[in-house]
């Protein structure tokens, strides 16, 4: 589908479909129909996006890198497999499907109904959708859930962006300043500390934060970056680069590959989401290229 404000087409990562998204201006987006996964943000010329050189593409295997989606568990925060079943299942969406976003934009929306493999593991009928929207140096996604049974359901999700970068070392993530994370990475159990000055990176960082209402700025070799917002509804926002040991021991990860990536993940996962029958969630994640 086309007018002349963007281009819809069928496409595919690796072998496995896709849809890719381009605006007049150049600007485009791939999205992999395996967990309605954004894989590839172009704005400027550049990709705004990290995938491993060694991400699985075996069409269920989690894929490393771009913007997976966590759901209805994030990271292994309950009895589901990490990070929750939806990101190695397969997503539906047709290229005819999208539509115009504003005069320049454009926006397309990939959908996920219960399964019996769903159930199995997780006795709740529901929809999750999807939206991508793609507009002149910008990227929005967004998460819906629909409670779709009788009952009420409740979750914890994120959307784990791997944003790219030249040198994560020489990148500083601003507007976290003054606020209190909880240290994943830390020796010891349970350690939570303020933040002081920006967010530098090197040894593993994992961390969770509370949202930052008014947003996040990531700089790249001294020079701003992106942008990063989310809704208020994504209550946390996490923080993680593996840094060199770690990163060692990730088999879909290059030796160096935790030097071009950084995740800034909008979350909800301290207070899981309650979502009673037939009501439905939305949030969504803001990107903006500088
Ligand atoms: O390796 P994955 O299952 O994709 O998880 C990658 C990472 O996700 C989040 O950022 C968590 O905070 C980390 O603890 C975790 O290691």
């Amino acid at each position: 589908m086309s007018d002349a404000a963007f281009l819809v087409r069928p496409g595919n990562w690796q072998g496995l479909p896709a849809i890719a998204l381009q605006l007049a201006n150049g600007d485009s987006a791939l999205i992999g129909l395996q967990g309605a996964q954004v894989l590839s943000w172009v704005s400027g010329g550049q990709e705004r996006l990290f995938v491993s050189p060694r991400a699985a593409h075996d069409g269920h295997s989690p894929i490393r890198g771009g913007i997976p989606v966590c759901f209805p568990q994030f990271n292994q925060r309950g009895p589901l497999v990490k990070h929750g079943f939806v990101r190695s299942m397969s997503w539906s969406a047709e290229a005819e499907e999208a539509r115009a976003c504003g005069e320049d934009g454009t926006q397309l929306t990939l959908g996920l109904v219960d399964t019996a493999a769903t159930r199995a593991v997780w006795p709740h009928a529901f929809e999750a959708l999807l939206t991508v929207q793609l507009r002149p140096g910008a990227l929005s996604v967004e998460l819906a859930v629909h409670n779709r049974g009788a009952e009420a359901l409740s979750f914890t999700a994120a959307l784990h962006s791997y944003l790219r970068v030249a040198q994560v070392e020489q990148a500083a993530l601003h507007g976290l300043e003054g606020l209190v994370y909880w240290d994943a990475a830390a020796a010891e159990a349970d350690t939570h500390r303020s933040q002081t000055g920006a967010v530098s990176f090197g040894p593993e960082t994992d961390r969770v934060y509370p949202r930052a209402a008014q947003g996040l700025q990531l700089q790249a070799a001294g020079r701003p970056w992106l942008r990063i917002a989310q809704d208020a509804a994504w209550s946390e926002s996490v923080v993680w680069n593996p840094g060199a040991a770690l990163c060692a021991r990730l088999q879909d990860m290059a030796a160096d590959s935790w030097q071009h990536m950084l995740c800034v993940e909008a979350a909800a996962i301290d207070t899981p989401v309650v979502l009673e029958p037939g009501r439905q969630w939305r949030a969504a994640q803001h990107l903006t290229a500088l």
